[in-house]
């Protein structure tokens, strides 16, 4: 047994903080709220229909590889941004300690697509998701899917979790990055796969990982590649080997123009100046 990773590390204060909220606010409590909870929406099929590629664009105010991103943005304004350039999911980081993330941020982002009416992107809670409680977080605060990470999760709970967040509505995209946890994800009968190029032992980040474990996701899965992507070339690389999505953070979070850079991802030409998002 060597000494812990920092997914380790994260997934053990997860704990503790889990233990936390539930004596705050009791399971029994956020259930009460789950009937005024914001409607949830088919994230797949929000995803799939901005094919051949749809970006996921990702709110992460500081990271444990990076420290801090952009620890003052406001999350719904930041969601608007990503909306404004065409993402079709926001992927919102809700782990305190080493994102500087909350729940909060992730109601307000939900609350500020709402405005764009039907056709507002999905929303991702992205966490260290261990306990059911984390799914009726979730949805209470306006999730449509979360993430679960397979390297996180033996498989006793991470079928507990993907099963708990099908009976809540919401989807799960279930996160590797080898090709061991990419059989565990077809095993588990996976309909979302994000292939993970960084390696949250080590942060070590290579693009290479979809490469290498994108034929091997389970046939029928949308396919999604995380991290490290932050240019046209890169996401191209991707779509090729079957990527239907992306998933980007840093380089959307240190963009002069959040809505520009996605566009630019996209593939589609930047908007005239002065015209409509
Ligand atoms: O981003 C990190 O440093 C990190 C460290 C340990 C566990 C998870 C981590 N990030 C979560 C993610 O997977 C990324 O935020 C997401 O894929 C976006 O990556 P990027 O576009 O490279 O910011």
């Amino acid at each position: 047994m060597g000494s812990p990773t920092i997914l380790d590390t994260i997934v053990a204060r997860r704990r503790e903080d889990v233990a936390a909220a539930k004596a705050a606010v009791p399971a029994a409590a956020l259930e009460a709220q789950l009937a005024d909870a914001p409607p949830v929406i088919d994230f797949a099929a929000r995803l799939r229909r901005d094919a051949p590629l749809a970006v996921i664009a990702e709110v992460k105010r500081a990271s444990p590889s990076k420290g801090d991103i952009a620890p003052g943005l406001d999350a719904a304004e930041q969601a608007l941004r990503y909306a404004r350039g065409g993402a079709s999911a926001v992927s919102i980081l809700t782990e305190p300690t080493w994102f500087k993330g909350t729940l909060a941020d992730m109601a307000a982002a939900r609350a500020a697509v709402d405005a764009l009416g039907p056709a507002r992107p999905a929303i991702l809670r992205k966490d260290f998701i261990i306990d059911e409680y984390q799914l009726l977080e979730a949805r209470v605060h306006g999730a449509d899917a979360v993430l679960l990470i397979v390297a996180a999760l033996d498989d006793a709970a991470l079928r507990r979790l993907h099963d708990g967040a099908r009976a809540l509505g919401m989807q799960a995209l279930v996160e590797v990055n080898s090709a061991d946890e990419m059989a565990r994800a077809a095993e588990l009968g996976a309909g979302l796969v994000g292939i993970n190029n960084r390696d949250l032992r080590s942060f070590r980040v290579d693009l290479a990982t979809t490469d290498r474990l994108a034929s091997l996701a389970p046939p029928g899965a949308l396919l999604a590649a995380l991290s490290g992507i932050s240019t046209r070339a890169d996401v191209e690389r991707f779509t090729a080997v079957g990527a239907a999505a992306v998933l980007v953070g840093e380089a959307l979070m240190v963009a002069p123009d959040p809505a520009a850079k996605v566009r630019e991802l996209r593939g589609v030409p930047a908007a005239a100046p002065g015209s409509a998002p």
